[in-house]
């Protein structure tokens, strides 16, 4: 198996951006962001290192905190120059490359080439797509020879092609065996040579990987701290490490009722008679030390006396009067039943770092250092409200055409169990004033507004104009289902700054954006470590339809099969705004991008809905 450490990940950014007049193609902005950022930002987790290949704008990369590395040829020899250039500084076993101007690369370049690499046994893998014959014909293979991994020990071989004045990329590998890997999703190696091709991407729907790490960028954590007792911290989020002020446990104690003794008594075959010397209850240590030949009477986390190594628990005991005891010698091993002093928690290590939430456990785990009170970040206080003229709140009448307001509710349950102060705005008519003066008083109490409804295309114009006179907001369009339209940007009102997430109007969208796209947001303002969802991988039951190229999260049940295996199935039709869907369903279905349709038996991703903690 190749692991992620085993890879340096190379992005090319040295090349001379002819048709981009001679710009920096890395730096030019796809969403705000530029492009090598968004290439590095999907590299990264496919990777151990990661660096630049450049050669004339070495200042716009060192910010990246990443070793920036130059041709060793002069005269911008091309993409193989910068192969060179890495193979020669990587220190490990394989480099990827990938060019600086390819955002939407696979995010699973790394692993599908290296399995690729491994199957054939070859030096190197190089990514290949079909493409639809333009004259309608069979599709055409492509090869992208610069989304290549390669062993660092074919760097010879590169330096020959290259001495010989050779610099052709798709033929330097000469006699090394090559790998070709098929990749489903053409578009996924989409590059951008020209600036109508940047301005038809900034304007094409984007991977859900690109909005959740464009939300990463801009979410800081509140500074605000507060100490509170330990009974008030649940769900909070910790401040600062916690380092533990005493060993737990914090003295060698017995794990059993029964007899603490020297393990090194229990020699020969025969059964064998000790000596009863003490008896040692829980919070009152003995007060003899335990000679060879003697016993003492222990209870289940009393003090370990010393001499005695190990405890035998009273019901493998042959006989016991009071006086002696007799035991056979192999009724335990030595150090058997003996707990450490320090084995929970030791004495000046950390016990919990900063970033973490506090469960039940972490409650526990504090009081177990006899900590009282603790160091939280002040709650995330959320605003929130819903728009819409067609909004009406339970209890009301329902008039013709009019529905009742959901999005509060749920939106009300998911910020709550995510630990965050929500505050409760209500709904808010479809009118440039109310809803204006609604972001002013939300700006003006929280940190993160989120709305619901009026972000598609068919959102008012008002709507971008107030946005715009109130700071700085895009509307993204989402390779996702459900949940395309979202708005995302910051708001300033009266001194005060938040940012604001709006999510679309239909029920499942907003649930579907929140827990994807706002909640990873939420928890990085709220200070908490980055707690990705574990993915599972279950059998799908029966065939699943998937569009390629879009995320999609389709709910699903999981339950267990006549064989009493796991196996997952969608809860029937899909439409966002199918509430009940969410209700139905126990995990949601997360169908990647590059996926296409799937089959009954084969495996896909779940995130369950529910924990245990
Ligand atoms: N021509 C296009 N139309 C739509 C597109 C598109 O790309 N092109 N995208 C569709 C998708 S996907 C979604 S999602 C919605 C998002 O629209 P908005 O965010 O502008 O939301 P609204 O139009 O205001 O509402 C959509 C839908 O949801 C209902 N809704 C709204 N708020 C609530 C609430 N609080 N509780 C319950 N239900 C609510 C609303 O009545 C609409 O039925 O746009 C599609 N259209
Ligand atoms: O994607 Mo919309 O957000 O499906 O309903
Ligand atoms: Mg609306």
């Amino acid at each position: 198996m190749i692991a992620k450490h085993h890879i340096t990940g190379l992005i090319l950014a040295g090349g001379l951006a002819t048709r981009m007049g001679q710009q920096d193609k890395g730096m030019l902005a796809l969403h705000g962001q530029p492009l090598a950022q968004h290439v590095l930002q999907r590299l990264a987790p496919q990777v151990g290192a990661l660096a630049f290949n450049v050669n004339d704008h070495h200042a716009h990369y060192a910010g990246y905190g990443l070793p920036v590395w130059p041709d060793d040829l002069a005269g911008h020899c091309g993409p193989l120059a910068g192969l060179q250039s890495g193979l020669r500084r990587a220190g490990t076993p394989y480099l990827l490359t990938a060019p600086c101007d390819s955002p939407l690369l696979p995010p699973d370049l790394a692993a599908r080439l290296a399995a690729g690499l491994l199957a054939h046994d070859a030096d190197l893998a190089i990514a290949v797509t079909d493409e639809p014959d333009s004259a309608g014909g069979a599709p055409q293979r492509r090869r992208h020879p610069v989304f290549c991994l390669v062993k660092t020990s074919a760097l010879p071989r590169l330096d020959a092609y290259l001495a010989s004045g050779e610099r052709r990329v798709g033929a330097w590998h000469g006699g090394l065996k090559l790998a070709e890997v098929l990749f489903e999703d053409a578009a996924a190696f989409r590059n951008i040579n020209t600036p109508e091709e940047l301005a038809e991407l900034n304007n094409d729907a984007m991977p859900v990987e690109m909005a959740q790490a464009l939300l990463a960028t801009s979410a800081t954590p509140v500074g605000e701290v507060e100490q509170l007792p330990l009974a008030q911290a649940l769900g909070r989020i910790l401040s600062a490490d916690i380092v533990s002020p005493i060993s737990v446990p914090a003295h060698d104690n017995s794990a059993m009722d029964g007899y603490a003794l020297r393990g090194a008594d229990l020699a020969g075959e025969a059964p064998v008679t000790l000596a009863v010397a003490d008896t040692i209850l829980a919070g009152r240590p003995g007060t003899v030390a335990i000679a060879a030949g003697q016993c003492a009477r222990i209870m289940t986390g009393a003090v370990m006396p010393a001499g005695c190594d190990s405890v035998v628990p009273q019901e493998l005991v042959l006989q016991a009067s009071g006086q002696t005891i007799t035991i056979r010698p192999d009724a335990i091993r030595a150090g058997d039943n003996r707990r450490f002093k320090g084995e929970d928690l030791m004495q000046g290590q950390p016990a919990l770092l900063q970033g973490k939430r506090l469960g039940p456990a972490e409650l526990g785990l504090l009081a177990s250092l006899g900590i009282a009170t603790v160091a939280v970040r002040r709650r995330l206080r959320v605003a929130f409200f819903s728009t819409g003229d067609e909004l009406r709140q339970p209890g009301q009448p329902l008039d013709a055409g009019s529905i009742y307001d959901s999005n509060r509710y749920t939106l009300l349950g998911m910020l709550d169990r995510l630990g965050c102060e929500p505050l409760d705005m209500g709904s808010v008519q479809d009118q440039p004033a109310a809803l204006e003066a609604a972001l002013r008083v939300a700006c003006s109490k929280a940190d993160v507004i989120i709305t619901s409804g009026g972000v598609s295309s068919g959102a008012a114009d008002h709507t971008r104009e107030i946005l715009a006179r109130l700071g700085k907001v895009a509307f993204w369009k989402i390779n996702m289902r459900p949940g395309r339209p979202m708005a995302f940007g910051q708001i300033h009102a009266g001194g005060h700054s938040a940012l604001l997430l709006g999510l679309p109007g239909n029920p499942v969208a907003v649930m579907a954006t929140f827990y994807f796209l706002a909640r990873p947001t939420l928890l990085r303002m709220m200070g908490a470590s980055a707690e990705e969802l574990p993915l599972i991988s279950v059998p799908a039951q029966a065939a699943i339809r998937k569009k390629r190229g879009r995320t999609e999260y389709q709910r699903g049940i999981v339950e267990r099969d006549a064989g009493g295996r796991q196996q997952v199935r969608v809860t029937g039709a899909q439409g966002s705004g199918i509430l009940s869907s969410m209700s139905q369903a126990n995990c949601m279905i997360v169908l990647h991008a590059q996926q296409g349709h799937v089959s009954a038996g084969e495996l896909v991703d779940i995130v369950l809905f529910h924990g245990l903690v």
